[in-house]
C-alpha cells in the first residue's frame, strides 16, 4: 500500500498541490496524462527522489527506507548515465545490492530479450537500454515494479511479448504491485486495475478500470443536439461528440452512445475542457 499523505511540491514552473490518495496493493495500477502533466514526478516522488515539500509518501505505513526499497523494481529512462559501463558491471551492482537477486532468471531474461552483457550502455539503442533495465528489474524478484514509460522505446512486437510477461509476472503472486505509466492507453483497457490519471500536478481521477467503462461513455448527435448538453465537445461536419459522465449527466434520448475508449477518456477530461 502506498499512501500520498497532503504531498505538496514545488518546482519554478510546476507543481503538486496537496495530494492525498491510496494505492492499494496486490492490483496493476496504469498511469495516463498528457506530456508535463506530472507522472514522472508523481513516481520519482513516490520513490524518494524528490522530497515532498510538505506531506509525505508512505509504503506500508513507514517513510521509504533501505529494506523496503530492496522490494521494488523500478524502471525509468536514468541509463545513460551509465555510459561506457557494461551491462556486465552493472549487473555486478544490483547482484550486490539485492539480496533476492536470481541469476538464472536474469540469464533467462537476456537471453529471451536478445541482451548482450559485454555491450556497454551507450551502444543500446533507446528500446534496447529499456530492455536492460526491465531485465535488471525483474531479476531481484520485486514484490512491487513502477515503470516510467517502459515501452515508449518498444517495438510493437516486443511490447505485446511484454505486456503478457507482466500479465503473467502478476499472476504469479497474489501481493504484487505494478504501477506503470503509458501513453499508450489501449495496453492498459485490458490490463489495468485502476487507472491513475494526472493532470497538471493533481490527481484527475483514481478510479477502477471497470467503473471507468460503465461511468463514462461517448456521446453522439447533430451538433445542436450535442451542444445542448453544456459539455466540452468535439464537432465535424454538423455532427458532434462529446464525453457524459453518467454520475453527473443523464443520456439524453435524441443521441447514439458508443463506448469511450481511456484515451477519449484523457482527451475529452483533459483537452477539450481546456
Ligand atoms: N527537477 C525538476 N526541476 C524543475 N522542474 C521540473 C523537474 N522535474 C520536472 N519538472 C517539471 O515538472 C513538470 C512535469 O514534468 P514530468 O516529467 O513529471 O511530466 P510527465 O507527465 O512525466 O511528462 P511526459 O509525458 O512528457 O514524460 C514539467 O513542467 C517539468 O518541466
Amino acid at each position: 500500500m502506498i499512501e500520498f499523505q497532503e504531498v505538496s511540491l514545488q518546482f519554478k514552473h510546476f507543481q503538486m498541490k496537496n495530494i492525498s490518495f491510496t494505492i492499494p496493493k496486490g492490483y496493476v495500477i496504469g498511469c495516463i496524462g498528457r506530456n508535463g502533466s506530472g507522472k514522472t514526478t508523481f513516481i520519482k516522488t513516490m520513490m524518494d527522489l524528490y522530497r515532498p515539500t510538505t506531506g509525505q509518501v508512505l509504503w506500508n505505513g513507514a517513510l521509504l527506507d533501505q529494506q523496503q526499497k530492496e522490494k521494488i523494481g523500478f524502471v525509468y529512462d536514468d541509463f545513460h548515465h551509465w555510459k561506457n559501463t557494461k551491462l556486465k558491471t552493472v549487473r555486478k551492482l544490483y547482484e550486490r545490492a539485492y539480496p533476492t537477486w536470481q541469476p538464472q532468471l536474469y540469464t533467462q531474461l537476456l537471453d529471451t530479450y536478445g541482451l548482450n552483457e559485454r555491450q556497454a550502455i551507450h551502444q543500446l539503442s533507446k528500446g534496447t537500454r529499456m530492455k536492460a533495465q526491465i531485465a535488471l528489474a525483474l531479476a531481484h524478484e520485486p514484490d512491487v515494479l513502477i515503470m516510467d514509460e517502459p515501452t515508449s522505446g518498444l517495438d510493437p512486437v516486443f511490447r505485446r511479448t511484454f505486456i503478457h510477461q507482466l500479465r503473467d509476472w502478476m499472476a504469479a503472486r497474489e501481493d504484487r504491485t505494478l504501477l506503470f505509466s503509458t501513453h499508450i492507453t489501449s495496453d492498459l483497457e485490458q490490463f489495468a486495475d485502476y487507472i491513475l490519471c494526472i493532470d497538471q500536478g493533481n490527481v484527475r481521477f483514481f478510479l477502477p478500470t471497470d467503473e471507468l467503462e460503465e461511468r463514462f461513455v461517448l456521446v453522439k448527435g447533430p451538433v445542436d443536439a450535442v451542444r445542448a448538453l453544456n459539455l466540452p465537445m468535439e464537432s465535424r461536419n454538423n455532427q458532434a461528440t462529446a464525453l457524459i459522465d453518467r454520475t453527473m449527466t443523464a443520456i439524453p434520448e435524441n443521441l447514439y452512445i458508443e463506448r469511450a475508449r481511456l484515451e477519449d477518456i484523457l482527451y475529452f477530461l483533459t483537452e477539450v475542457s481546456e
